[in-house]
C-alpha cells in the first residue's frame, strides 16, 4: 500500500486490540529458527517463503482447515525459553503498530509436549510479555498487555483451564476463552467452567457465530453468560430487511441492547469463508446500526496482517473514516478486561489526544 497522508495515519493511531492470538502471531524468521533447534520440518526453509505459505494455506475458505496451519506454531512453543522469545516479540511487534493496549490469548493445553506443566507455561509466556513491553517502552512504543487463556473447546480440560486462569489473575491474566472448530462444539459442552468463572467473577469471551450462526451465539450469550463475543459475524443472520426498515430478530437486539462487544477480525473471517469481502464483510454494517464492535487481527501470521493494516483495508474497501476508527478504539477500551479506571485513563489520557493530533 502506497504511503499517503491517510496511511500515516494510520500508522500513528493509538489501537487496542481484544483478539489476538499468541500462536497466530509468530514472526515467519522466529519460526525457522527455533523449528531447527527442535528438528521440527516446515513447509517452507525460508521465513518469506513461510509467510507466504501461512496465508496461503490458510485462504481456504474453512476454518478447520485454517485451524491446521497452527501445528506449525505451536510446534515451536512448547520450550520455556521459546515461549518467552515468541511473547517478547509480540509485545514488541504490536507496540510497533501502535497498540496500547492488547489483550493476547494462547491455549495453555496447547504447550505442554516438552515436559512444562501449565502453570510453567503462563510463568513464561507472562515474563516474555513483560520482557517485551519493557523493552517497548525504552523504545518509546508504551503497550499494557493482558493474557487470555484459552481452552480448546473439543477437548475437555477448560475447567482447568479455567481455574488456571484464576490463580494466574493476579500476574496479567484478564480472562477466559475458548477457541477451535466451532461446528459440532456449542460453548454449552463447557457450562461448569464458565459457572464457575462467574462465581469468581472473572471475564469471559467467547468464539461464537464464526463457523457457525445463530444457535452458537445465543448458546454463548444466555446460556454461558459471556462478556464479549470473539467474531460473533453471524449475528447479521438475525440482522433484516422490513422493506426499508432494518430489523433486529431477538438475538440481534439482545446483543445490541446489553451493548455485547463483538471481536470483530475481517480479514480472518475472509479468509475462513465467514464474510465474503471487506468491502461486504458485516462490520460496516454493524457499525452503522450502532452495535458495540471492536476491530482485530486475529491471527497475524495466518492474514499477513496488523491493526494498521485491518484500519487501512476498511478505509480503503469499505469507506470507513478516522472517526470510525477511533470509536470502534474506544469501544475496544470500554470492553477491555480490565479495571474501569485504568480503561477510562487509556481513553482519556492515551486514544483521544493520540486522535486529536490527527486532527479527529
Ligand atoms: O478464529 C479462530 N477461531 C477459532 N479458533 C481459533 C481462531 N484462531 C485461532 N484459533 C485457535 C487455534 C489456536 O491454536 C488456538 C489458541 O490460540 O485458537
Ligand atoms: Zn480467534
Amino acid at each position: 500500500m502506497e504511503t499517503t497522508p491517510v496511511a500515516d495515519a494510520l500508522a500513528r493511531a493509538p489501537k487496542a486490540l481484544l483478539h489476538d492470538h499468541l500462536d497466530g502471531g509468530l514472526r515467519p524468521a522466529t519460526i525457522v529458527e527455533l523449528a531447527a533447534e527442535i528438528g521440527h520440518g516446515l513447509p517452507a526453509s525460508d521465513a518469506a517463503g513461510l509467510g507466504e505459505w501461512f496465508r496461503g494455506s490458510a485462504d481456504s475458505g474453512s476454518l478447520e482447515r485454517y485451524l491446521e496451519t497452527f501445528v506449525h506454531t505451536t510446534a515451536v512453543m512448547q520450550r520455556r525459553d521459546h515461549l518467552v522469545r515468541v511473547a517478547r516479540e509480540c509485545a514488541l511487534d504490536l507496540a510497533a503498530d501502535g497498540v496500547v493496549y492488547a489483550e493476547v490469548r494462547y491455549a495453555p493445553e496447547q504447550h505442554l509436549e516438552a515436559g512444562l506443566d501449565l502453570d510453567q507455561v503462563v510463568l513464561a509466556v507472562q515474563e516474555g510479555f513483560a520482557e517485551g513491553v519493557e523493552e517497548a517502552a525504552a523504545q518509546g512504543n508504551t503497550i499494557r498487555v493482558g493474557t487470555l487463556l484459552t481452552a480448546m473447546r473439543h477437548a475437555a480440560r477448560s475447567q482447568e483451564i479455567a481455574e488456571l486462569a484464576v490463580r494466574h489473575r493476579d500476574e496479567g491474566v484478564v480472562g477466559f476463552d475458548i477457541a477451535g472448530a466451532e461446528a459440532g462444539y456449542p460453548p454449552s459442552r463447557h457450562l461448569a467452567a464458565f459457572e464457575y468463572l462467574h462465581r469468581e467473577n472473572m471475564h469471559v469471551t467467547i468464539h461464537a457465530g464464526e463457523a457457525f450462526g445463530l444457535p452458537s451465539i445465543w448458546e454463548a450469550v444466555q446460556v454461558c453468560g459471556t462478556d464479549r463475543l470473539g467474531h460473533g459475524v453471524r449475528i447479521m443472520d438475525d440482522v433484516g430487511l422490513d422493506g426499508e426498515k432494518v430489523r433486529l430478530g431477538r438475538l440481534a437486539a439482545w446483543v445490541r441492547d446489553k451493548r455485547i462487544p463483538l471481536e470483530m477480525c475481517p480479514s480472518s473471517n475472509v479468509q475462513t469463508g465467514a464474510a465474503a469481502s471487506i468491502a461486504e464483510h458485516p462490520i460496516t454494517a454493524l457499525k452503522d446500526l450502532r452495535f458495540r464492535i471492536t476491530l482485530n487481527t486475529d491471527n497475524r501470521l495466518m492474514s499477513a496482517t496488523s491493526m494498521t493494516r485491518e484500519m487501512e483495508l476498511l478505509v480503503r474497501e469499505a469507506g470507513w473514516s478516522l472517526a470510525d476508527l477511533r470509536w470502534v478504539t474506544i469501544n475496544a477500551l470500554k470492553s477491555a478486561f480490565i479495571p474501569f479506571d485504568e480503561r477510562l485513563a487509556l481513553i482519556e489520557g492515551v486514544v483521544k489526544p493520540g486522535y486529536a493530533v490527527l486532527g479527529v
